[in-house]
């Protein structure tokens, strides 16, 4: 079976793309990671589904597969991906596009300079749909935001983590570091990404605040390792930290693959999202 894709990438967070509009996709989670594999398949960290939406209301319906080849929610950097295929491909001439999620609609507007403008939505905090379990966990009140020391279990020593989780669609644990440069990136990630108390698994934030408008970012991405970038981890991290008062809208968040810029007006408001989303080639794989 021969499969048409798109390769594209937002700020380093990069994807392929599966047309399943004009071609028959059903493919098994095997497939799902063969394709994202670096040396075997094509390498992505997510893959996207454009589909034919449910909802007669909205253009198209996108399904995200992380390269573990799990189904997720959502995906910021993947949805201004999602937004540029569909515009560049030709199956849409609408500005602003609508689209069904699993997490349900999230509308997408192209600007002018290329780049594109996500409204993703209000962050739920409620630990219940995050889902965080916090029975027997202490926890600091810090500007309207809960602190949680989750202990972490490194290699038999016991390490408390303050970390404010939020749901933006998907699970975030997000912490504060004094240089992310020098964070446990790559230790803590995959302790905090499979910890118990997440029992849907969860995406693993490293914010450095620089000043009121700006952070650097590192996230951990569940059912992916670490990326260049995460959209909806930048859209936890700011939200967390303007409810701890670090931070004000609209904020720059530096990722190592490049820059988004998130503002949020606070509880009852929707988090809106600008970055890039680039196409780098197209082609066709056997499966
Ligand atoms: N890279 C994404 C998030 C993709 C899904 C995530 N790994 C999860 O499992 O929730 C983004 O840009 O938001």
């Amino acid at each position: 079976m021969k499969l048409k894709f798109t390769k594209m990438h937002g700020a380093g967070n990069d994807f392929i793309v599966l047309n399943a509009i004009d071609q028959v996709i059903n493919l098994t989670r095997e497939q799902y990671r063969f394709l994202a594999d670096r040396r075997y398949g094509i390498g992505a960290d997510q893959i996207l589904l454009v589909e034919k939406p449910d909802n007669p209301e909205v253009d198209f319906k996108y399904r995200i597969f992380n390269s573990d080849g799990g189904e997720v929610e959502q995906c910021g950097n993947g949805a201004r991906a999602f937004a540029k295929f569909v515009t560049e491909s030709g199956l849409s001439r609408q500005n602003p596009i609508k689209v069904e999620t699993r997490v349900g609609i999230i509308e997408l507007h192209l600007e002018k300079d290329g780049s594109v403008t996500v409204d993703m939505g209000n962050p739920v905090f409620e630990t219940s749909r995050i889902p965080f379990l916090t029975k027997g966990l202490t926890s600091d009140e810090i500007g309207s935001d809960t602190i949680w020391n989750l202990i972490l279990d490194t290699g038999g020593i016991k390490k408390s983590i303050p970390i404010s989780v939020v749901s933006m669609g998907n699970p975030h644990a997000v912490q504060i570091v004094d240089d992310v440069n020098r964070a446990a990136v790559a230790e803590e990630g995959p302790l905090i990404e499979n910890h118990e108390r997440f029992p849907e698994r969860v995406n693993a934030g490293f914010m450095e605040i620089q000043d009121r408008h700006s952070i650097k970012l590192r996230v951990y991405e569940r059912g992916a390792a670490e990326t260049l970038a995460c959209g909806t981890g930048a859209c936890a991290a700011v939200v967390s930290g303007i409810r701890r008062k670090l931070l004000d809208s609209p904020v720059t968040v530096k990722a190592r693959g490049g820059e988004l810029k998130i503002a949020w007006e606070g509880e009852g408001h929707n988090v809106i999202m600008s970055g890039p989303a680039i196409i780098v080639f197209n082609g066709e794989i056997n499966l």
